[in-house]
């Protein structure tokens, strides 16, 4: 393999902001079919960073991501943000999901506004905030529609302000592409691109899709399924913002060939189990 191994330059130390150490998920009690989803998983996250979390279905991706959103706890190791524990939701880090997760009974920019209000944000102020999230992702025009009234790439937009109107330290991204049709999945990985770059967020993006998870990340997390470990890293040394014709970048366009030769065996497994 000619891919950057990442482990060594893993960041630490004052700019780390995420601290997963040794984590481990067991569904289940022993002896009753437990499942065990993660396995002595240790990784560090640089504040600003955009980690994109790689492997087949079931190698406990969405484990990893809810355990650090606080949804539910590791059975083993620790969990730290800025080295407090995580120990349950929190403003500071808010997610999207795959399946747009928008409340269909109100507007988009209801829907934008909402976490803002829970934050006690008042009302002029959520307004504003939200009209200028909405022209972020290039929603200006639909503030007014109902989320059955916009496409699936629409309502993902309006997931991704949602998300972003708290102004969170961390975004938490759940395959949030995977139901689009491929063109629209395209455009949307662009734009993410370009707004986690302006934002300047610490992302973490969980894929099965090769190409997105090299196109957005500045490392590649691969995992390995059940029980789901680390597999390798891949640090993308291309520059940001990340534009269309990096995909046809020659270092781009071979690792993504190099991964797939990794993972196929995965796939395949997993192709005959279901
Ligand atoms: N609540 C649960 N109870 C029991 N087993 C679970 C539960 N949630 C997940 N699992 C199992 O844990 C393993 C990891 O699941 P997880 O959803 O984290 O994987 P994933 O990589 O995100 O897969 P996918 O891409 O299909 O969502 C799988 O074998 C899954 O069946």
């Amino acid at each position: 393999m000619t891919m950057t191994k990442a482990a060594a330059a893993a960041p630490s130390g004052p700019s780390a902001q995420i601290e997963i150490g040794n984590v481990g998920k067991v569904y289940g009690t022993a002896g009753d079919g437990a499942v065990i989803a993660l396995d002595g998983v240790s990784l560090t996250i640089a504040r600003g960073e955009f980690v994109s979390l790689l492997g087949p279905s079931g190698c406990g991706k969405s484990t990893l991501l809810n355990i650090l959103a606080g949804f539910q706890p590791a059975t083993t190791g620790r969990i730290l943000q800025d080295g407090h524990p995580i120990t349950g939701p929190d403003p500071s880090r808010t997610v999207v999901f795959q399946d747009y997760a928008l409340f269909g009974w109100m507007t988009v920019q209801k829907n934008v506004e909402f976490g803002l209000k829970a934050k006690g944000v008042g009302r002029a102020e959520r307004a504003e905030r939200a009209r200028a999230l909405i022209d972020t992702v290039r929603l200006t025009g639909f503030e007014d529609k109902y989320p059955h009234e916009i496409s699936g790439g629409m309502k993902q937009r309006a997931a991704i302000a949602r998300a972003l109107a708290p102004d969170p330290d961390i975004l938490l991204m759940d395959e949030p592409f995977g139901a689009l049709d491929a063109q629209t999945r395209v455009l949307l990985q662009e734009e993410i691109a370009r707004i986690s770059s302006e934002a300047g967020k610490t992302v973490v993006f969980v894929t099965h899709g090769i190409e997105e998870a090299v196109f957005l990340a500045d490392r590649v997390v691969v995992m390995s399924p059940r029980p789901g470990r680390i597999r390798e890293e891949v640090l993308v040394p291309l520059p940001r913002p990340r534009t269309a014709e990096m995909r046809s970048d020659p270092w781009f366009v071979s690792t993504v060939s190099e991964l797939w030769e990794t993972l196929k065996p995965d796939w395949q497994k997993e192709e005959e189990v279901s």
